[in-house]
């Protein structure tokens, strides 16, 4: 089956008063029709400008982007803006980490979720109500009349992040765009919003992108991962693949630094990835990680490694690449 979303060499680049930046290097994945991928990657690897880029989100005054992005076949960065907007929202959504500066602070949340549907339905005011309420009761919201009638600002995060998901539900989006969504939420709420997701893509088939740092949160929703590092792309694999084999010594940092995984995993204790993401003004010749890694050899300071495939759809960016015995 043709893939819903396909990126292909995907380059940001910003203007910035120290000259242009190049953000993200050449970035390629797709996502299939009702599968969740996952983007990760520390702060600073470039996964929020990849998320925006799909929705050309950019100010373009200020951003150059080159590849080719196709959504069911369609390119999306030579779409003309009106067009472009209609695809947002209708048939990409999209959630952010932080739902308070996506709502409307004036506004209760019930007409906010009617809004949404008004906007991309030909549906009478009436009718859209009652299309918000039932958003409300699908996403879990206890009391949901009462609950419409609330703003933002008398629900908890929890609540607030369940709203944002149902607006951006409200129009069916044949693939939804969650920027960190659960970030900002204390653990059990986290645990809440992810078992909701996982529900919401059980019972309508949309596809899911979810950008994040955490692997945890991949463990609990993605089919595949894409592992990114200072703008570029050094692993991707199916789930079973990046959590049993993983092949890049970003990848095994990244995975001995969750704290449930980081202890059963290895039986050894949590590991932290010394030393940071290089700004994009400072990426160095060669490999971008070479600095923080433990294999690192003449080679990795001077070609920048390509991404090759160990098996059909386990790909990886280095020189080093590490084979872990199939258990
Ligand atoms: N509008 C912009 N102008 C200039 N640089 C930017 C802009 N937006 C992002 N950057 C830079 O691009 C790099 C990647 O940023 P991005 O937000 O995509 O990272 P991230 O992986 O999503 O991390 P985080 O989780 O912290 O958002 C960072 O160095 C950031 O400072």
């Amino acid at each position: 089956m043709n893939p819903v979303l396909e990126v292909h060499d995907l380059d940001v680049s910003f203007d910035t008063s120290v000259g242009s930046l190049r953000v993200v290097r050449g970035v390629s994945f797709s996502v299939g029709a009702a599968e969740t991928v996952a983007i990760v990657g520390e702060s600073g690897s470039g996964k929020s400008v990849t998320a925006l880029s799909l929705m050309r989100l950019h100010d373009p005054d200020k951003t150059k982007i080159s590849g080719s992005i196709k959504f069911k076949g369609t390119e999306l960065l030579t779409l003309p803006e009106a067009r472009m907007r209609t695809v947002r929202g209708n048939e990409i959504g999209m959630i952010f980490q932080e739902p308070m500066s996506s709502l409307n602070p004036l506004m209760p949340i019930g007409d906010q979720i009617a809004e949404a549907v008004l906007l991309h339905h030909d549906k009478s005011r009436a009718e859209a109500r009652r299309r918000a309420l039932d958003l409300l009761v699908q996403i879990g919201i206890a009391d949901p009349q009462r609950r419409m009638r609330e703003y933002p600002h008398q629900l908890s995060g929890g609540m607030r992040q369940r709203v944002m998901i149902a607006m951006a539900m409200a129009c069916d989006p044949e693939i939804l765009i969650a920027d960190e969504p659960t970030t900002a939420l204390d653990v059990t709420v986290q645990a809440q919003i992810l078992g909701l997701m996982r529900d919401l893509k059980t019972r309508t088939g949309s596809s899911i992108v979810i950008i994040t740092h955490d692997l945890g949160v991949v463990a609990e929703l993605a089919d595949r991962v894409v592992i990114m590092y200072a703008g570029v792309k050094v692993e991707e694999g199916t789930i079973a693949e990046i959590f049993s084999q993983p092949a890049h010594p970003y990848t095994v940092g990244l995975l001995g630094s969750i704290p449930s995984l980081g202890c059963s995993r290895s039986g050894g204790p949590l590991t932290e990835i010394p030393g940071q993401v290089p700004s994009p003004s400072r990426v160095a010749v060669g490999c971008s990680f070479a600095a923080r890694c433990g294999l690192t050899s003449s080679i990795c300071l001077e070609i920048e490694p390509r991404l090759e495939n160990v098996s059909p759809r386990h790909g990886v960016a280095c020189h080093h690449k590490i084979r872990t015995p199939v258990a």
